[in-house]
């Protein structure tokens, strides 16, 4: 069989049969060479596609969606087809009027006894965040009110107590939100430092979906010019030239693709923090500059070599990028058994930083400033120099570190106990991090990265693996060509959520320029 060729996913299994269904009829009345060769007993379901429940299987959901505790205003929120029987319930008024904040007495559903005087809105679905209808309760913010709200609901039948993101997860069903703005919007609410905030906002807002969606159906465009071809052999009643150009654009989306891959990790490491590892001979104050750069007592300082034995890890924001820092042993040959796991955990450390600080004393320098031999060796390009203790060694050189194998590599020269060069150091390190991840958080970058979770890279990758699968092929290929374009397709599909390529198949082929 011609799909044998390669080994696919399970999920990217086909029917062909259900699919050429939808193939307008006059195009599905000639000769299909592959559907006799692509035949398969799969489904087409991703395991990622959750079906749409009906509305009888749907109950209405409530929860409080802002933060339990003493406050000014608490957010009940409900969402489902019983929204207006609530309303009837406990605010006991005629019909509210939609996307109207309004002022009522919030009541017992059973009991004659009023829970809170408060505000409460309507949003008539599909106008809501859920697509269904909700109703938004804000109350006085105090645990026994909360309570009471809450368990006044709870006396509805027709209601229960929302999972975890559910509210979401209805937004998503409801085709509000794809992927892509789900986990923008958990971004954003996670987000600590300015570049999170904005790299979230985007995604949250639909941007990057629009990115992942032009570059669909960019695959889809050219999928239908091999269909064509298929269906119509060249030369008859097709233009000339349509292999060529379905050829010309897999390479640029393949380029394209390959330059969002190429992004040195950029949003995911904006996302999730760069790691950070602090590295370097005993006692050059290593834990010192982690408690410099905490601004607070953080790891145990000490003259004694070896102090450090675990890791010691913080999240700091430094210039608006979320870093991981790690504190680590000192490296040198040791007997002892528990300062040898703190160095084989430190040189682990290394190796999984993102970036790498090495702190060496100046006194463990000489006037060419060669590195110490026991981290001479493990610095790299992601590696930054700091010369501390410059206090105790005033007529030490400012020259660049010297690693003997010619790595170049930031560096900077403190005391981090009287503070001389510590302010140059950390703009010098916050540029340096930014220039490093090209992390313009000053501007708006007009390449902010589009990959922001490991998930979209391995769809993306997948998706240049078919397209490289398709340019291999000849144009006696093409119905092979097209299932590789299709699994392309569906591989940057499954990053929005959308993949069925069918849909947009479809109305592209009706477009298509078939000659008359
Ligand atoms: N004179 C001077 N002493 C410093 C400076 N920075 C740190 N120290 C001292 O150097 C000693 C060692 O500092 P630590 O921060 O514990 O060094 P470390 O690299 O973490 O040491 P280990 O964990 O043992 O590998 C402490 O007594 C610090 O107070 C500095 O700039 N000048
Ligand atoms: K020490
Ligand atoms: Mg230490």
């Amino acid at each position: 069989m011609l799909l044998l060729r390669r080994a696919l996913p399970p999920s990217t299994a086909y029917t062909t049969a259900t699919r050429r269904l939808r193939v307008p009829s006059r195009i599905s009345t000639l000769p299909h060479p592959h559907r006799l060769a692509t035949t398969s007993s799969t489904t087409s379901i991703d395991p990622g596609f959750v079906p749409r429940p009906s509305d009888a299987q749907r109950k209405t959901i409530y929860a409080l969606s802002t933060p339990p505790g003493k406050a000014g205003i608490a957010v009940v929120r409900i969402s489902g087809p019983e929204v207006l029987q609530v309303w009837k319930h406990i605010v006991r008024r005629a019909e509210p009027e939609p996307w109207r904040m309004e002022r009522c007495k919030i009541m017992h559903p059973t009991g004659g006894n009023m829970l809170d005087d408060g505000l409460a809105v309507y949003f008539k679905g599909p106008k809501s965040f859920t697509t269904e209808d909700v109703l938004e309760l804000h109350i006085h913010s105090g645990r026994a009110i909360i309570a009471s709200v809450l368990g006044a609901l709870s006396h509805l039948p027709f209601c229960r107590p929302a999972e975890p993101g559910e509210f979401t997860r209805r937004a998503f069903l409801g085709g509000r939100l794809d992927l892509p703005q789900v986990e923008g919007l958990k971004d954003l609410i996670d987000a600590e430092t300015e570049g999170q905030r904005r790299l979230a906002l985007e995604a949250a807002g639909g941007a990057v979906s629009a990115r992942f969606e032009d570059l669909r159906t960019g695959i889809i465009r050219c999928l239908a010019k091999i269909e064509a071809l298929i269906d119509f052999s060249e030369g008859e009643d097709i233009e000339d030239g349509v292999y060529e150009d379905a050829r010309n654009d897999a390479t640029t989306l393949l380029a394209t693709i390959r330059s969002y891959l190429g992004d040195n990790r950029r949003g995911e490491i904006l996302r999730s923090g760069v790691h950070l590892t602090i590295f370097g001979p005993p006692n050059a104050g290593k834990s010192s500059l982690l408690n410099f750069l905490a601004q607070r007592e953080a790891a145990i300082v000490t003259p004694v070599p070896g102090t450090t034995r675990d890791i010691l890890e913080l999240s700091l924001d430094i210039g608006g990028i979320p870093v991981i820092i790690s504190d680590t042993a000192g490296l040198r040959p040791t007997d002892d058994l528990v300062e040898q796991i703190g160095v084989e955990r430190a040189r682990k450390a290394i190796q999984a930083a993102d970036i790498a600080l090495c702190v060496v004393s100046c006194e463990d320098t000489d006037a060419t400033r060669s590195l110490p031999s026991a981290v001479a060796d493990l610095v790299t390009e992601r590696t930054f120099v700091l010369f501390n203790k410059s206090d105790l060694r005033p007529d030490a050189s400012d020259n660049e570190p010297n690693n003997n194998n010619g790595t170049p590599t930031h560096w900077w020269t403190t005391s981090l106990k009287t503070g001389e060069g510590t302010a140059e150091f950390l703009t010098g390190f916050a540029q340096a991090l930014k220039t490093r991840f090209d992390l313009d958080l000053d501007q708006d970058s007009p390449h902010t990265p589009l990959i922001t979770h490991a998930r979209h890279r391995v769809h993306l990758e997948s998706a240049a693996g078919f397209i490289e699968a398709f340019l291999e092929t000849t144009a006696e290929d093409v119905v092979i060509g097209a299932e590789e374009l299709r699994y392309a397709a569906q591989a940057v599909g499954k990053v929005t959520g959308r993949i069925d390529v069918e849909d947009i198949l479809d109305s592209l082929f009706r477009d298509f320029c078939i000659g008359k």
